[in-house]
């Protein structure tokens, strides 16, 4: 059964925030989503340089339209700009009965006001108590509930205030501004608080008051209960700010795609490389190919989701000599290479499409045909690593990557190392993907 969200927001032009967010939000949770269009503004990741309000008589045409053909499981309301349009909006939704998320949006990040002054009073008045629940970060929280926030215990109180005395049923105040080495966020629900934890993490922040409240939706449109829905709400905006692209030149926005393109891009990262280390066990000639400490094979996400180890699929353990065959010692895992993931990330840096990597045993033969093969091959020479950096715990192989690469000046297909006391020499063959990576492997030993 496909579940229905509504968004009673405004129009981001620059897809960041408001129903522009919303709509892909409810998207990554497989929700048909349904808008109401507030107010359209001409916005980017810098400013908001013109809003334009839709009148309420059309602001209420559209909630009706779709709740009597298409029906609404959960409906949130963003941006309402004007008294004029809260009054039509809290008239109209009272006639329904799905629940409503209220984000109480007042200030765009980029600090233009999008909510009326005198619009206050209405907010309170007639939308806080048709809520299931209120969204507010630390300002709104502060304007709604009359206190100063500074502390989590002070987010209690706020939250509890905009329960008791304005009447929403619950309300979950973000601490993402608090200051604290986490974002805790405070909900206060049925007369109990609840805590939400995660790490604070830095990345792209524009839109997520928005994305955090439509991610509620969603799951109360799916049948979550409000604590369930804002724990999973709570993971994808932690996941959205982590993987936002940097688009723009002011405030990056949130990438609500984060959350359902990872695993699927996980799914193809292990099956692709599942295949290739398959087919390299069946070479014949592999054994004497294995370097000492072993050989790996790894495939990192795309760019944008490949930030550390954690994030490139390798082989656990290894592929090992074993009498006169290779074994690989466990799975295909992510996080399961540290020296090639450590390559292949800076590797990333500066040819962001090139993903895989193996490693093989050294051999002057090797690194000879390779050039006749018209393989593009750099070295680096881990004698001239710089103090400081052979200080760095992992900082060698970064080093030296970048080194091979700035030496070629192009796209290394190969590069290789002569070792250093304690440190076998190595060759590293990269390629877009394990296929092509395994298919420079072949040319080379065939
Ligand atoms: C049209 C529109 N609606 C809401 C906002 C505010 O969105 P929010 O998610 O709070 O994000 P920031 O503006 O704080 O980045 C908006 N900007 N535009
Ligand atoms: C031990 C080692 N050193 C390499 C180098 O390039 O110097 S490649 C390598 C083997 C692969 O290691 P992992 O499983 O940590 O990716």
């Amino acid at each position: 059964m496909i579940r229905k969200a509504l968004t009673i927001a405004g129009s981001d032009s620059g897809g960041g925030a408001g129903i522009e967010a919303d709509l892909k939000t409810f998207s990554a949770f497989g929700v048909h989503g349904l808008v109401a269009i507030t107010s359209v503004t001409a916005q980017n990741t810098q400013e908001v340089r013109a809003i334009y309000d839709v009148t309420p008589e059309v602001v209420a045409k559209q909630i009706e339209a779709v709740v009597e053909d298409i029906g609404v499981d959960a409906a949130k309301t963003g941006m309402l700009s004007n008294a004029e349009i809260i009054k039509a909006v809290a008239k109209t939704v009272k006639k329904y009965d799905f629940p409503l998320v209220v984000d109480p949006v007042m200030i765009a990040k980029s600090g233009a006001p999008l909510l009326r002054e005198d619009a206050m009073d209405a907010l309170i008045e007639k939308i806080i108590p048709l809520a299931k629940v209120v969204t507010p970060n630390r300002p709104e929280a502060e304007k709604l509930s009359g206190i100063k926030i500074e502390s989590l215990e002070d987010a209690k109180k706020a939250a509890k205030i905009i329960v008791e005395e304005l009447g929403a049923e619950g309300a979950i105040v973000k601490g993402g501004h608090l200051g604290l080495s986490e974002a805790v966020d405070v909900l206060y629900f049925n007369g109990e608080f609840k805590e939400y934890r995660a790490p604070f993490v830095q990345g792209c922040t524009h839109g997520t008051g928005c994305s955090f409240s439509a991610a509620i939706t969603a799951n109360l449109a799916k049948g979550k209960k409000l604590e369930e829905a804002v724990r999973i709400a709570k993971k994808f905006i932690t996941m959205g700010i982590y993987y936002g692209a940097k688009i723009g030149h002011g405030h990056c926005p949130v990438n609500q795609n984060a959350w359902i393109e990872i695993p699927a891009e996980k799914w193809r990262v292990y099956e692709s490389l599942s295949k290739a280390v398959k087919e390299l066990l069946t070479l014949e000639n592999l054994p004497k190919y294995v370097p000492e400490v072993g050989m790996n094979f790894v495939y990192a996400l795309p760019k944008l989701y490949a930030k550390d180890k954690d994030d490139v699929a390798g082989v656990k353990g290894r592929i090992v000599k074993f009498g006169n065959t290779v074994k690989p010692v466990g799975g295909i895992e992510f996080g399961a290479s540290d020296h090639l993931a450590r390559a292949i990330l800076t590797f990333m840096e500066f040819f962001p499409e090139v993903r895989s990597a193996l490693n093989l045993k050294y051999s002057e033969e090797l690194i000879k045909k390779a050039s006749s093969l018209g393989l593009k091959v750099s070295f680096y020479d881990r004698r001239e690593e710089p103090e400081e950096i052979k200080a760095k715990e992992g900082g060698t192989i970064p080093w030296g990557i970048k080194t091979a690469i700035e030496r070629l000046n192009d796209r290394p297909d190969v590069i290789y190392h002569l070792g250093d006391r304690g440190k076998e020499p190595m060759i590293l063959i990269f390629g877009e993907s394990p296929e092509v990576t395994l298919k420079k492997l072949k040319m080379l030993i065939g």
